[in-house]
């Protein structure tokens, strides 16, 4: 699948497909057609786990997080650069990261 193209939201998906993601945490970034959210874990073994947990999915569908970590903060940002802007696969990626971060809360 990565010979996919990856397609940017079209205008009327947007806020169908983004409404579940922003009600989870998720926020746009400004200036940049990107979202984020910030993790807090209880230690930096726990925002590890999660990190690999995420990287190994992100790894696998060939989509991958900007993200900073420091002890048990993890900041992801979530863009794709294929097509210059928010793509279903920022929104899945989202969900397996959201998804992640209830086993290690
Ligand atoms: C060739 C390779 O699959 C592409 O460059 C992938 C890699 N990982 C990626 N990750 C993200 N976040 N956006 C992309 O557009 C992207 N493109």
């Amino acid at each position: 699948y990565f010979i996919l193209q990856a397609t940017k939201l079209s205008e009327e998906q947007r806020p169908v497909l983004l409404a579940p993601v922003l009600s989870r945490g998720w926020a746009i970034v400004e200036n940049r057609d990107a979202i984020f959210k910030n993790y807090k874990f209880e230690n930096f073994q726990q925002a590890f786990a999660f990190m690999s947990y995420v990287a190994l999915n992100a790894e696998k569908m060939g989509h991958h997080p900007e993200w900073f970590n420091v002890y048990n903060r993890v900041d992801i940002t979530l863009t794709t650069h294929d097509c210059s802007g928010l793509s279903d696969r920022d929104l899945q990626l989202a969900g397996i990261a959201d998804e992640a971060a209830g086993h290690f809360v």
